[in-house]
Order: C-alpha cells, then structure tokens, then sequence
C-alpha cells in the first residue's frame, strides 16, 4: 500500500481498534435491519419493562426488541415499532428501533454516585419548578439543575410557584444576570405567559417534591390528572415513588414531560467547564485566560476579571456565572 493509504489505515486502528474495520465489512443488513418502512412512536411512560408509546393519536404498548439495550430507552424516545400496533387490548409491539436523540437529560442519583443516568430524551426546554416557600428555595440545587441543562444544550426556564407564600425578587436577582427566563405563578394566576413559553417546545418538568409541579402541570394539561399533595391515594407513599417520567401533549402544540418530584439533583457526570460553552460571551472573553484556568474567583488572572474590570463584563453575570460554577464543588 502506498503512504497515504497507510497513514489513513493507521489512524482508523488508533481511534477504532483493531477488529473494528472487520465487523463492519460484514453485510450491513445483518447487524441493522432496515426499519425505515415501521411506524414511528414516542415513548411516552415506562413502567416495569413496558413501554407506553403514542403512534399518532393511539396509545400502543409495547416491549423492548431483543437487540435493544436494557436501558437503551428513555421517555421522550423517538422509536420504531414492530408487530402489533394496532393498540387493542391485551395486544404488544415491540420497540425494535431507537431513533437519533436530539438532547438526552441526565442526572446522577447523587454525587457520590459517579453512574450517570439518562432520564429524558430531545427535549429542548427545562422548567426548574422551584417553590418560592413551602419548601423554601435551594439556590444550590437550581444551580445544580441548570447546569445539568446547559451541559445538556437544552434552554432552562425557572418557574416560581407559590408566589402567593414569598417574593421572587431574591431569584431574580440571582438568575436574571445569566439570563435565565423567569415565570411566576401563584393559585388562580394567569398561566398565559406559561403557555406561550410551552408553546411548541419539548419541556422537561423538574422540581423537588411538594413545590408544586402537579398542581402546574393539572393546570396546563386538561385530563393529566397527576397526584398532588404529599401522599398518593394508591400506594400510600409518596409520589416520589413513581420512577417514570410521563410525556403529555399541550393542547396549544408541544410536549410537558413531567418527572417525578427530586430530592437532589446529581451533576457528577457533568465536567467542570463544559457549561462554559453554553454562554457564548464568557467563552469569547474565556480564549483570554491562562490555559488550565478554571475561572474561579480564586483562579490567577482569569480573563473574566480583567473583563470586569474594564466593562465588557457585568460584574452580576459574572457573579452568577461563578456561582453556578460552585455547584460542582
Ligand atoms: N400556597 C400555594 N400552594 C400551592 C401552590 N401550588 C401548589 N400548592 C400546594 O402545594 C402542595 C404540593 O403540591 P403538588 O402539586 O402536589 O407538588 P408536587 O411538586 O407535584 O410534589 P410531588 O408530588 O411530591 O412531586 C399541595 O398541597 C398544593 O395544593 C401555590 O401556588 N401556592
Ligand atoms: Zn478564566
């Protein structure tokens, strides 16, 4: 083989490993059927193995193909299915396809826990549910989730509930800086503002138990129906116990995917600076800093200092931005 032929070969051997050309000249057909022709499904539920798939209008159940990964599919799951769709009763199709995921939302169970968990697939919008009293509001945990969201590459909202019980003028003097929306809703509020946020988008719901989020999402999904209060009727527990995400359609266009209530909100599989990316201005002034420079208040020559410093930077954005940074720590 001439050079260049050998320079490629070598570099596929460096980044794929040696048998991997081998597999891949096997006949395509045999390790990945065409399911192109199939009809598509979202997932919208799962519930011990069975998944809850919506095929336009009809809800169709289905079980997982024997080639698809025990955790390979999560709520918001664009999926092909095979066999019975027809929906009827006592019938089951099966999930033979999980197509490309746009975003994929993940939380570790804490932070202890380094095993990262997938929990909601292609949403492109997170509303923080965060109650501003009853339970009081935890700075660090909606830092924790936005950066979650960031790393992500999906948009946070923060969402104030039970602004009949506190003043959000605390949060937005925290959130506005990172230009973070901000949505405030008390009983018998005008959810318009709400609405026109959800409108058309995938959100993702998270919040900690008791702030409220069923009350909200009742409100926005006429028929959802979900739990509220802090004990549920059928099991006696708590709602937390549900483990399952559960998609629902807006009747304006869009999707709700409601989680159940956290009581934290693990980020460990996040990496420290990989939600630098998602503000395009400090990334620019950040080409600056030092290399290895972790843009603390404690880092040495930071170039978002000197931006500060001399008025390209708010030095609030900043402050919000290095909080949120403390999250990982
Ligand atoms: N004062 C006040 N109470 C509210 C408001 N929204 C909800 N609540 C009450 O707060 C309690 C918890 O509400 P839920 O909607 O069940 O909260 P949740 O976030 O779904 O909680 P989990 O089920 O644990 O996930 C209930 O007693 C609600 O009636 C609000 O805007 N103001
Ligand atoms: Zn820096």
């Amino acid at each position: 083989m001439g050079g260049p032929g050998r320079v490629r070969s070598l570099r596929t051997d460096e980044h794929e490993g040696f048998d991997r050309p081998r597999r891949r000249s096997r006949p395509r057909t045999k390790e990945r059927p065409d399911y192109s022709g199939l009809p598509q499904a979202l997932v919208v539920s799962i519930d011990r193995g069975r998944y809850r798939c919506l095929v336009n209008d009809r809800h169709v159940t289905a079980v997982r193909g024997r080639l698809i990964d025990r955790k390979g599919i999560i709520v918001g799951d664009r999926v092909r299915l095979d066999g019975d769709t027809t929906g009827d009763e006592g019938t089951l199709a099966r999930v033979v396809e999980v197509l490309e995921r746009s975003t994929i939302l993940r939380r570790s169970a804490d932070d202890a826990d380094t095993f990262e968990r997938p929990i909601v697939a292609n949403a492109d919008q997170l509303f923080i549910v965060t109650a501003l009293a009853d339970p009081p509001p935890r700075v660090g945990m909606i830092d924790r989730i936005l950066v979650a969201a960031y790393d992500a590459r999906i948009t946070p909202v923060l969402c104030l509930t039970k602004a009949d019980l506190a003043s959000p003028d605390e949060l937005r003097e925290a959130y506005e800086p990172l230009g973070v929306p901000i949505l405030v809703t008390e009983p018998g509020s005008d959810l318009a503002a709400v609405r026109e946020a959800l409108a058309d988008h995938s959100t993702v719901f998270i919040g900690h138990s008791g702030v409220g989020k069923s009350t909200l999402v009742n409100r926005l999904v006429p028929g959802a129906s979900r739990a509220t209060g802090e004990v549920s009727e059928l099991t006696g527990k708590g709602r937390h116990t549900s483990t399952s995400a559960l998609a629902m359609a807006l009747p304006d266009g869009g999707w709700i995917i409601d989680t159940p209530g956290v009581r934290s909100f693990g980020i460990s599989h996040v990496g420290v600076g990989s939600i630098l990316g998602a503000f395009g201005d400090l990334s620019e002034l950040a080409e600056d800093c030092p290399r290895g420079c972790r843009h603390d208040s404690t880092a040495p020559e930071c170039a978002l200092d000197d931006a500060v410093a001399d008025g390209r930077l708010a030095p609030s954005r900043l402050a919000s931005f290095r909080r949120m940074e403390r999250a990982f720590t």
